[in-house]
């Protein structure tokens, strides 16, 4: 995304630190856990991580902008038919590599657990005898099933990647262009410009169909009757509007990729 969104970024993964000039910004590769802490200290002006570390770690960082990647839920879970709600952990073991997280979310539940801090491969931690219950990243849920447990009660949390900065810190050079750009990027990626030729008498509706972000362009053509009209549309939606428009009768549907805007 930092590429799309034009930034120089590193092309060897055991580079850690790169400068971009050009933008002046210096970008550092750190582990994911690292980064809040980082960023909450004021060491670093902005960084990007999962809401999760960030709530795990507890540090003074606050989220500014959603990246809609490294989507997970994090969530309890246990050996089958051993537990059915957060309030059956009382007196239990519960493995996680996320102990801050986990510690609030029972205390908040008002169960009393023991928390016990792993640093990967929870989920073979109840096979080991070492703890009843885990609370785990979950994405497919693959992990889990492999290693034959069961997911337990309502997700923690639902995460993805998001941009922080500290919490009270003052202007940050650069800042603002780095989110307008981020969101051009996520804009690009989530729609498609859409163009098409329909009668005049039909252009009302196939406007209701695709209404822009703020109003669609609607020019004349040289034939007589009928008008183009370009307008962004949800890349997702693209196919089902495709169908709708074809059956008010415009033609010349075409769908292109947005590489970068500013909204
Ligand atoms: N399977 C997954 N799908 C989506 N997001 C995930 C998945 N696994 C981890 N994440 C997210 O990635 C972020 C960092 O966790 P990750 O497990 O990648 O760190 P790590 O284990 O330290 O690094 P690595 O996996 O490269 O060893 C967290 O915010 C987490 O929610
Ligand atoms: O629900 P799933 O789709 O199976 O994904 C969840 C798994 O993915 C992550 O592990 P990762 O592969 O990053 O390994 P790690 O434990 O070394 O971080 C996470 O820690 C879970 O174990
Ligand atoms: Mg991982």
């Amino acid at each position: 995304m930092l590429h799309e969104a034009g930034y120089r970024q590193r092309k060897d993964s055991r580079e850690l630190v790169l400068t971009d000039p050009e933008n002046n910004v210096e970008f550092f590769y750190l582990r994911p856990r690292d980064i809040a802490v980082y960023v909450g200290e004021g060491t670093l002006d902005v960084g990007i991580t999962g809401r999760d570390l960030l709530l795990d770690s507890g540090a003074n960082a606050e989220e500014i902008l959603q990246l809609g990647f490294g989507e997970s839920t994090f969530r309890y879970a246990a050996k089958p038919g051993t537990a059915r709600s957060v309030q059956d952990f009382a007196g239990k073991r519960v493995a996680t590599s996320y102990a801050g997280l986990v510690a609030k979310h029972l205390a908040d539940k008002g169960v009393n657990a023991e928390v016990i801090r792993l640093d990967g491969a929870v989920e073979t931690a109840i096979r080991l005898g070492v703890a009843d219950v885990i609370a785990d990243v979950v994405s497919t849920g693959t992990t889990l099933r492999q290693a034959g447990l069961e997911l337990v009660d309502e997700p923690i949390l639902h995460s993805e990647a998001v941009l922080i900065r500290r919490v009270g810190a003052g202007s940050v050079p650069g800042l603002e262009q780095l989110v307008r750009r981020l969101q051009g990027v996520l804009v690009a990626r989530r729609y498609v410009m859409m163009d098409y030729d329909v009668r005049v008498e039909m252009v009302e509706e196939a406007c209701k169909l695709t209404p822009g972000f703020e109003s669609p362009t609607v020019s004349p053509l040289h034939r007589e009757g009928w008008v183009a009209v370009r307008a962004m549309v949800l890349r997702k939606d693209a196919q089902r509007i495709m169908d709708d428009l074809w059956e008010l009768g415009a033609r010349a549907i075409l769908v292109t990729d947005i590489h970068a805007c500013r909204l």
